[in-house]
């Protein structure tokens, strides 16, 4: 397996759970959804999986990249997973790039500073990449600064920079949320060729679980630092088993689609609520006693698992 996460608890500044117990997995090939509202702790699986914790934050679990534990690597193998193995994408483009270096600057010196590479080398490297995501006149943008591209020029600039290293692994955090629908759905087509060619894995931060499901393979779908719901995208999507994942469909509107938009009611907990049982229950129009004090149970269900007191495990298909 290519990334797995095993009882990854991360508790910020005394005992405040960000994470609970968060099992996941990314092969090769597979592009997998991670969806949740904000505050749900998306970001910070994804900064595990790179070791950037939070300050004053402790980790306990594991978090294997190619069977190497991220938790426990020395220094240089730290170095080596940031710069050749794992590459993120952040939400805002403009966020990574100097805005007073030239874009072929900011390629090249990556590659010289984090791989060794020779400037010449680095520089025919860079055009190729910028190639390969879809740039005209890979010559003129290398010259360019960022004021000069729009932003979705710019997410293209920051996927070629993810490249470079020929990673196994991508991290793409809300890496399309901010661009114009017509620039997303550029960006997420050039995202999956790339990610297709390259047999890369790719977990897919997004708040959009209708996007996730048209986009993904598999989906983990995250409450109050808890996976409730893991499946294929289309079993999800057709036959969401957890009530939050059934509420936040019910909560998007669909194009000809007559049925009123119902929202979940409440909020989530912040990190100071303690709850003995179920994080969703108070929110949860089916509860019953035992979801609001004891934690619910993982249950196989088709394709994958719920954390639900209400769901019946079901015998694996035939
Ligand atoms: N350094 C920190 N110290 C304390 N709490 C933190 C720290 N970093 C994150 N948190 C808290 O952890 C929780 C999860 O944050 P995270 O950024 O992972 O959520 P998210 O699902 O990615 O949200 P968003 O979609 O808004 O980015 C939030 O309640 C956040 O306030």
């Amino acid at each position: 397996m290519l990334l797995e996460i095993r009882n990854l608890t991360i508790e910020a500044g005394g005992n405040r759970p960000i994470l609970r117990d968060v099992a996941l997995s990314v092969a090769r090939g597979e592009v997998v959804g991670l969806v949740g509202e904000s505050g749900s702790g998306k970001s910070t699986i994804a900064r595990a999986v790179l070791r950037l914790l939070p300050q004053n934050a402790a980790a306990r679990g594991q978090v294997l990249v190619e069977g190497q534990d991220v938790l426990s690597l020395d220094d240089g193998g730290l170095r080596s997973l940031r710069a050749a193995t794992v590459s993120m994408i952040y939400q805002d483009p403009r966020s990574s790039l100097n805005p007073v270096r030239r874009i072929g600057d900011f390629l090249t010196e990556r590659m010289v500073h984090t791989l060794g590479r020779g400037r010449k080398e680095a520089r025919g490297r860079a055009l190729e990449l910028l190639a390969a995501v879809g740039m005209r006149d890979p010559e003129l943008r290398m010259r360019q600064y960022p004021h000069e591209l729009s932003g979705g020029m710019l997410q293209r600039v920051v996927i070629a920079a993810a490249l470079a290293a020929d990673p196994a692994l991508l991290l793409a955090d809300e890496a399309t949320s901010a661009l114009d629908v017509t620039t997303q759905a550029e960006t997420l087509a050039l995202l999956r060729g790339v990610q297709a060619e390259r047999e890369l894995g790719m977990l897919f931060i997004t708040h959009d679980l209708h996007l996730a499901a048209a986009y993904c393979d598999r989906i983990y779908v995250l409450y109050a630092g808890t996976v409730v719901e893991s499946r294929p995208a289309s079993a999800l999507f057709a036959d969401p088993r957890h009530p939050y994942t059934a509420g936040l469909l019910a909560c998007t509107p669909e194009l000809g689609d007559p049925r009123p938009i119902k929202p979940i009611p409440g909020r989530p907990p912040s990190l100071d609520d303690a709850f003995a049982g179920c994080p969703f229950a108070p929110r949860c129009a089916h509860a019953v006693a035992a979801c609001a004090s004891s934690p619910p149970p993982s249950v196989a269900v088709e394709g994958g698992s719920a954390a639900c007191h209400l769901i019946k495990e079901e015998a694996p298909a035939c």
